[in-house]
């Protein structure tokens, strides 16, 4: 299976803030969830890798190509969307019909105005008189309707009701089937990744601190809540970060079975994608 995307090494210098050595890969025929807290650096990447941001350093390829090289042929098969509405507001939805379709070779009007429909978007009423939700379910009808091969999308579900995202979901899940397309996603919101996503990419303080099929991440961390005292007895090869309070530690541990054969009177707990989250944004490295 061919890569969609495959970033290596990228880095970006803001005056207060750093993207380091950011790699990942993501496999066509699948989605992947890249997670942070705010200010991680989840926006960053995907401006840098769009080359909307200037890069300092490292490589994007998309489909194989270098981004840098054929910029025009990779944004022809993309379809990106960021939390804010990128059309003027004073356009309608059928006016950014007529602009896409000059745009875009593979613009499908039959499409985007089935898109529409599904999603109870007028044509004629202009952008500014559009809820925040229905702003972002027409930036994903326009991502959707030039028959995109990769979705980049930053955030997409934000401010979305649970059944308008619900439906989002099922579109991107039908969008992969094929197993040529794929689709990177970058969502605070861990319970729509849980349902969608193959890959997890999580990034903390501008760098990539996991990236893993979702399966094997849920299957191989485990959280262990210890004492002060028998975390400082234990050996740190496998912890991945670890949270302090009144009560004792709580340690996001890289592999659960390992760790049980060598510590079979501790317990350890499941993780979850939010879980996994938190433990990063709010705990420290070991
Ligand atoms: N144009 C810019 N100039 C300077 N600093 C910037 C610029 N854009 C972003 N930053 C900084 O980069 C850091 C990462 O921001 P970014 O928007 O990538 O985070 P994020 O993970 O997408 O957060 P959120 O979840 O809040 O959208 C922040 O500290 C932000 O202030």
């Amino acid at each position: 299976m061919s890569d969609a995307i495959c970033v290596e090494k990228l880095c970006k210098q803001y005056p207060d803030f750093s993207l380091q050595d950011v790699s990942f890969c993501l496999p066509k025929g699948s989605i992947m969830g890249f997670i942070g807290e705010n200010g991680a650096g989840k926006t960053t990447t995907i401006k840098t890798m769009l080359g909307i941001a200037k890069k300092t350093g490292g490589s994007v390829k998309l489909f194989g190509l270098d981004f840098a090289d054929h910029e025009k042929e990779i944004k022809s098969r993309i379809g990106v969307v960021f939390d804010e509405c990128s059309f003027h507001d004073t356009l309608t939805a059928a006016d950014v019909a007529k602009i896409l379709g000059k745009i875009y070779a593979d613009w499908d009007d039959p499409l985007y105005l089935r898109y529409l429909r599904q999603f109870g978007l007028p044509e004629k009423k202009k952008i500014k008189e559009y809820s925040r939700g229905m702003k972002m379910k027409l930036s994903i009808a326009a991502a959707l309707s030039h028959h995109p091969d990769l979705l980049i999308l930053d955030e997409p579900t934000s401010g979305l009701d649970p059944v308008v995202r619900e439906e989002i979901l099922d579109i991107f899940l039908e969008f992969i089937q094929d197993e040529e397309h794929a689709i990177l996603l970058s969502s605070h919101i861990t319970s729509d990744l849980d349902k969608i996503a193959d890959y997890l990419t999580f990034i903390h303080e501008g760098k990539i601190v996991l990236s893993k099929s979702k399966d094997e991440l849920l299957e191989d961390l485990g959280i262990l809540k210890c004492s002060r005292e028998e975390f400082d007895a234990l050996d740190k090869k496998s912890f991945l970060t670890c949270r302090t309070n009144q009560f004792g530690c709580e340690v996001l541990i890289k592999d659960k079975k390992e760790f049980i054969v060598r510590h079979p009177e501790m317990i350890v707990d499941p993780v979850s994608t939010e879980s996994v989250m938190l433990m990063y944004a709010r705990g420290t490295a070991v």
